[in-house]
């Protein structure tokens, strides 16, 4: 049983693991050529920001192998620029993203990316949290032709070694699937936008109660219903000017969870500020055009595998906020309204942070996928995903 896994610094199940690294090595311990691979593959560092050509080939390979639903009939398909902007975030480091592709046609054939980023971690018994200079992994995908070959353990002992080389020791990442041993597991829930779509595509049906009535498409239409403008006054586009602001009542408001990013003010810049297509940040200003709340959506669309109507569901997922003169629930009906402006089918969410406090109001319903959260090399107990305050791209 876990025949990698349980080779790994990760908790193996036994009793609670002491908090905090499980493993201790120096940087002489790492060793400085790549990890051996098959003799008719070869590592790859695809140029992400300068080479639109080596960005289109990680495109390609997530667009045709990345994450599927339980019955494959969807799979993510992140967009170049959203890529782009995933990829290289202040002080990223190229070396991190990790390809392979066959030395023959130097077809790209698998990939794992790391960025970092710093985590804000609460001992569980209290205190202070300590923040620590973490990677965080994504992306992982090995071509559907390469399957079970275990590349992926090989993809990620390389990761491992460039981010050990440059003495990092620690890892965050999330998966849909459960591996030695989840710190948190998250439920995904959706807001539907357009019904009529989401049920041609099969994602939706249509609840038995409509039944009765004589049109239930048009009821579904009527419960689904968003307002066109915003509620909230003074509620408008982030823009540069409001980076400072957002960057203390977002820091603030994280500083509550037991697991949460602490921003830079250029992490901001890069994260929060709106990106067409890609990144969507609203702001509350006062009087003084002060923003004093922040609330962000982003944009992954997924393919529909074999659907005659629709090839492409346009979805919307809740990405960080800051809740202050006004609840989180009326700051998100905001945002529902301008996803919908904008021609998004569902807005898509998991019961981190303080999500719990709108799904209901806001009329989300629970998915039937989950969301495991993970510490590479750090021991610590598990707890309720509202005390995390990661949002995972
Ligand atoms: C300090 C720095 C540390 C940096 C590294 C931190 C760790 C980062 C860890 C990665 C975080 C990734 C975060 C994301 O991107 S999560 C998204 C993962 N990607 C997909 O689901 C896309 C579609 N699937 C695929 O591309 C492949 O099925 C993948 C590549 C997922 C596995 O390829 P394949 O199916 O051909 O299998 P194999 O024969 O090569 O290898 C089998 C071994 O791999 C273990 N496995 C399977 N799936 C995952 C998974 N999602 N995370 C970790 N391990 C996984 C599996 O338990 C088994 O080990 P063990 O059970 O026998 O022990
Ligand atoms: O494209 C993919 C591949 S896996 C992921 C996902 C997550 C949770 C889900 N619940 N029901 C379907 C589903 C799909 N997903 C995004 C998604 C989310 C909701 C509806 C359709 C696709």
């Amino acid at each position: 049983m876990h025949e990698f896994w349980s080779t790994q610094p990760v908790p193996q199940g036994e009793k609670e693991a002491q908090e905090g690294p499980l493993e201790k090595k120096t940087v002489d311990d790492v060793p400085k050529s790549p990890y051996p691979i098959a003799s008719v593959l070869e590592w790859w560092v695809p140029d992400v920001l300068e080479s639109e050509d080596d960005l289109r080939q990680i495109y390609e390979l997530l667009r045709d192998n990345y994450v599927e639903d339980d019955d494959s009939m969807f799979r993510f398909n992140y967009s170049h620029a959203f890529l782009k902007w995933a990829l290289t975030p202040p002080g990223y480091v190229k070396e991190w993203h990790v390809a392979v592709r066959r030395k023959n046609d130097k077809s790209v054939v698998a990939f794992i990316s790391g960025i970092p980023i710093d985590i804000a971690v609460k001992p569980s018994a209290g205190g202070d949290a300590e923040v620590r200079k973490m990677c965080e992994i994504n992306f992982l995908c090995i071509h559907k032709r390469l399957r079970e070959k275990k590349l992926a353990p090989i993809l990620i002992k390389e990761v491992t070694r460039r981010v050990n080389v440059l003495d990092i020791w620690q890892a965050v990442y999330t998966a849909g699937i459960v591996l030695p041993t989840p710190f948190t597991s998250a439920q995904y829930f959706h807001r539907s936008l357009n019904p009529e779509k989401l049920v041609a595509i099969r994602f939706s049906r249509i609840p038995p109660q409509y039944e009765k009535f004589q049109n239930p498409m048009q009821m579904m239409k009527r419960n689904y219903a968003v307002p066109n403008a915003p509620a909230v006054r003074g509620f408008r586009e982030m823009e540069a000017g409001d980076v400072p602001a957002v960057k203390s009542i977002l820091n603030a408001s994280l500083a509550k969870f037991s697991v949460a990013p602490t921003f830079t003010e250029e992490e901001v810049h890069h994260w929060l500020l709106p990106r067409e297509g890609v990144v969507f940040s609203f702001v509350v200003a006062d009087s003084n055009n002060v923003a004093t709340d922040f609330v962000s959506f982003y944009s992954l669309p997924s393919t529909v595998i074999g659907n005659s109507k629709y090839n492409e569901l346009n979805a919307a997922y809740t990405y960080y906020y800051s809740a202050n003169t006004v609840p989180i629930k009326v700051l998100m009906g905001d945002v529902l309204s301008a996803a919908k402006a904008k021609g998004f089918d569902v807005v898509n969410t998991l019961d981190i942070l303080d999500n719990k406090e709108f799904l209901q109001d806001l009329k989300f319903g629970p998915g039937d996928g989950n969301l495991h959260y993970y510490f590479y090399n750090w021991g610590y107990p598990i707890v309720q995903p509202k005390s995390v305050g990661l949002v995972m791209l």
